[in-house]
């Protein structure tokens, strides 16, 4: 059986097949409707703090590039906001497209911006990553919308290291990156219950999607491009169109930490 993927063969309309959740009650991404999205003042500001010591390496995993975080210390969490706890960063990752006008895997009110960072944590009231994986309040992700605009310095310093990287399987260490430098200025959110946007599709997610875009030039948008799917020695499959299209809210309700 081939593995899952983003073609035509093994994309996202095939995954039921495998991954029956993929027709569940709580998926993601979504489209966020800001006039549909309820303001609850008892959410509070997301308090994010990570240690770059942490930062371990970056790896090219056939579906995106994700940048690894030790975890077995409670330095760079994600706390407060929708959820309740202390969630440890695991690794950050990116969806993008082949053009800019597609690439992001959650919507607003039908906008698709041209990538998508995403920062998984998971509740350190469970044993593992693997363990929390599976748990409805398991997992916290934190989504960032990428907007073309000026060159984004910080995001600079993960794009230097893809020329190690550049086929599927391939990593390179890679160390003292805050995340934080990622983050836009105003942390003001939408947060739903929904899942892993890839297989297993598992419904384990608090999602706490930011409101504010982060920037990215053109040019880094075609160096994201210029990594593969492919592994070394197999025909070169440039990496693009990674992601997921919304899918249906099944009524839930989607929050604004802001009015
Ligand atoms: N796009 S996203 O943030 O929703 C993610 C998709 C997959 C993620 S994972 O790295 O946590 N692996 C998921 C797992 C593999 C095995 C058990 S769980 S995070
Ligand atoms: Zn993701």
């Amino acid at each position: 059986a081939h593995a899952w993927g983003y073609a035509a063969n093994n994309g996202p309309d095939k995954w039921v097949s495998n991954f029956p959740i993929a027709d569940g009650p709580r998926q993601s991404p979504i489209d966020i409707l800001p006039g549909g999205a309820s303001y609850d003042s008892g959410l509070k500001p997301l308090r994010l703090k990570y240690d770059p010591s942490n930062c371990l390496e970056i790896l090219n995993n056939g579906h995106s590039f994700q940048v690894t975080f030790a975890d077995d210390s409670d330095s760079s969490t994600l706390k407060e906001g929708p959820i309740s706890g202390v969630y440890r960063l695991k690794q950050f990752h990116f969806h993008w497209g082949a053009s800019n006008d597609k690439g992001s895997e959650h919507t607003v009110a039908g906008t698709k911006y041209p990538a998508e960072l995403h920062l998984v944590h998971w509740n350190t009231k469970y044993p593992s990553f693997g363990e929390a994986a599976s748990k409805p309040d398991g997992l916290a992700v934190v989504g960032v919308f990428l907007k073309i605009g000026d060159a984004n310095a910080s995001l600079q310093k993960v794009l230097d290291a893809f020329n190690d990287i550049r086929a599927k399987g391939k990593q390179t260490s890679f160390a003292d990156f805050d995340p934080s430098t990622l983050l836009p200025g105003c942390l003001d959110y939408w947060t739903y219950d929904g899942s892993l946007t890839t297989p297993p599709l598992l419904e384990s997610v608090t999602w706490i999607v930011c409101k504010e875009p982060i920037s990215v030039s053109c040019e880094q948008m075609a160096k994201f491009r210029s990594l593969l799917f492919s592994a070394e020695g197999e025909p070169e499959c440039c990496m693009v169109d990674n992601y997921r299209p919304p899918q249906p809210l099944k009524g839930r309700s989607v929050r604004a930490s802001f009015q």
